[in-house]
């Protein structure tokens, strides 16, 4: 039977990116998505603008919500202080499974824990079953109608602290109307809008940073 788009994403990887070299997946992918296949990475364009602000708030404590083939999750993870911890969810055990090799391949296992299941079942279990008090960066790359809601059950489920960073992917395109609207709204968020494009496209697309403010 035919291979599936995350396969044969993988195998690009896996020929073309050297082992433990995460710039050389990150380009390997970005090559396979604009020569071969167009899939849902961040990519290069928005990649740059996630690698500026993981930088600027060196989080030691990560969440982010919607792994896929692990691409932004080794963008992160490249860019992360020793001992400081990812946890990354996926509800698609068929992309976590390409996403787990695509992450040993960028040699960066130790620095992230990939939990297969959906977001609103895991996020209320973050302190018992991972001893996380409050997550320093969110990345919200996941489902346009679980942004919102899962949103509130972060802050609901204490994770967010003063200053949390919470950056939303494809905020234009394919859009989360709500969501946007809550954090700029909310007297709870400082919020700005970072114009991009649809990764791999002319189509315009952004991502959007909110800063917690208790
Ligand atoms: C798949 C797709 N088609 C046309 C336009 C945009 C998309 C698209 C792009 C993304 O970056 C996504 N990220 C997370 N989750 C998504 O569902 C998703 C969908
Ligand atoms: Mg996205």
């Amino acid at each position: 039977t035919r291979s599936t788009r995350p396969q044969r994403l993988l195998k690009a990887v896996q020929k073309h990116a050297t082992r433990g070299d995460p710039q050389s997946v990150i380009s390997a992918i970005d090559h396979f998505c604009r020569h071969s296949e167009w899939a849902m990475n961040i990519g290069d364009e928005k990649g740059s603008i996630l690698d500026s602000v993981v930088s600027e708030v060196n989080p030691e404590k990560v969440l982010e919500l919607g792994t896929y083939c692990g691409y932004s999750t080794v963008r992160i993870a490249r860019l992360l202080p020793p001992g400081a911890r990812l946890i990354t969810l996926e509800f698609n055990a068929d992309y976590a499974a390409i996403a787990r090799q695509v992450i040993i391949w960028a040699g960066l296992e130790d620095k992230v824990q990939l939990v297969e299941g959906a977001s609103e079942d895991w996020i209320p279990r973050m302190k018992e079953h991972f001893g996380i008090e409050t997550f320093d960066f969110v990345f919200l790359d996941h489902w346009k109608d679980r942004y919102l809601p899962d949103t509130k059950l972060m802050e609901d489920c204490g994770l967010l602290r003063k200053g949390t960073v919470l950056l939303a992917d494809n905020v234009i395109c394919p859009g989360v109307p709500d969501y946007l609207a809550y954090v700029r709204n909310s007297l709870s968020y400082k919020s700005c809008y970072f114009k991009s494009h649809l990764e791999y496209t002319k189509a315009e697309d952004g991502l959007e940073k909110s800063v917690f403010l208790g």
